[in-house]
């Protein structure tokens, strides 16, 4: 462990919430994690496991767990958020009033809200009323199951202001976790949240029976598509080819435990969306955000037609097959264009 720093508090103890929180002890902070039911956080406690999300690991013993969001708040030096991107406003209403007011607002969410299309730090901003420069973003290649045993991983943290960034980036940096900084949110966050997307076209790809060249191919596209909109909405398109972007994108759409990417491939396998919701409580977040990401760029005017085939098909609208063969029937054009 590294040089003890104080108390980090992370509401959301599901898989990354969890995974999180042990980069964090590692790197010598006190971790209180809130959990939304009362049984995950005593289970934390008295067994120093996480028996839902990460059953068998044991967690380092400076990360305690309540139930209660005035203990989880109280005296933290850093507020980390893990929540699904689709319920954040709601859980974060329910939040905001405990949080102190002058410490930096972490994001770990992938994902764009519905209706109204914003991304994650501006629900938070809009939530919190925290300016940018209080709120932080971390992205990149960084599967939970990998993180929690430890395995070597970098990632982005991204701040307005670099110097929050920085801040944080020394709270993050563990033995087994690389943080480096930046000053691009949005291109973290449209990486982030579009890389869900693009993963479950690739799972999609895989149950079909398509082999690596189809993968390849929806990913290089995916990514275009990403920087297109990032770019529209102001990002360097340099993050696109950063951790945020590229890294999460290798990652995310050739991991068998990725959960869109997995999503993708039980769509391709003939499965509908409802069934396949009904198998698992965790978040995908893809098959909620290819529409929000759709909607945010026919309002921005980038074309996207990767989100839209994603959706169509998650929404039940088109079949696997349809999709795949209208993307090879689309007009052909310019790589670059
Ligand atoms: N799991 C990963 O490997 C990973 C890595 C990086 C980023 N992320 C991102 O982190 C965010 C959280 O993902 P996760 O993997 O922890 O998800 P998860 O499904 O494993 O856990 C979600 C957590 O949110 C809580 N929650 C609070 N309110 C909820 C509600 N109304 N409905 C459902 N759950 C509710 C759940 O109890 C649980 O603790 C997502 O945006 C995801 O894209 C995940
Ligand atoms: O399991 P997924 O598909 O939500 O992906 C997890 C992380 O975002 C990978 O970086």
């Amino acid at each position: 462990m590294s040089e003890r720093q104080g108390k980090v508090a992370v509401f959301g103890a599901g898989s990354w919430g969890t995974a999180f929180s042990v980069i964090l002890a590692d790197a010598g902070n006190d971790v209180t994690m809130w959990a939304r039911r009362e049984e995950v956080a005593t289970a934390i406690n008295d067994t120093h496991e996480n028996p839902e999300y990460h059953p068998g690991t044991e967690l380092p013993h400076n990360i305690s767990a309540t139930h209660d969001i005035e203990k989880a708040a109280h005296g933290a030096e850093l507020v980390v958020l893990a929540a699904p991107s689709q319920t954040l406003r709601k859980n974060l209403t329910d939040w905001a009033p405990f949080l102190p007011k002058d410490v930096p607002l972490v994001s770990l969410m992938k994902g764009v809200e519905l209706g109204t299309l914003e991304r994650m730090s501006e629900v938070i901003a809009h939530v919190t009323g925290a300016g940018p420069e209080r709120i932080a973003v971390v992205s990149g290649p960084n599967l939970s199951k990998e993180i929690i045993r430890r395995e070597p991983a970098a990632g982005v943290v991204a701040c307005a202001d670099e110097e929050v960034a920085k801040t944080v980036q020394a709270r993050v940096h563990s033995p087994g976790f690389r943080p480096y900084t930046s000053t691009d949110v949005v291109g973290c966050e449209i990486g982030g949240a579009y890389k869900n997307v693009v993963a479950i076209s690739t799972g999609m790809a895989a149950g079909l029976g398509f082999g690596d060249n189809t993968q390849a191919s929806l990913i290089t596209r995916g990514l275009a598509e990403t920087a297109r909109l990032a770019m529209q909405l102001g990002a360097n398109p340099i993050t696109l080819m950063g951790l945020a972007g590229l890294g999460d994108l290798a990652a995310t759409c050739s991991s068998p435990l990725s959960r869109n990417r997995t999503f993708g491939e039980k769509l391709g396998q003939g499965m509908t969306t409802a069934d396949i919701l009904a198998s698992s409580h965790q978040v995908a977040e893809g098959a909620k955000s290819s529409h929000s990401l759709r909607e945010l760029a026919a309002k921005v005017g980038v074309d996207a037609p990767l989100a839209q085939y994603v959706d169509d098909v998650v929404s039940g609208a088109k079949t696997v097959t349809a999709i795949m063969d209208e993307m090879l029937e689309r007009p052909t054009k310019a790589e670059t264009e």
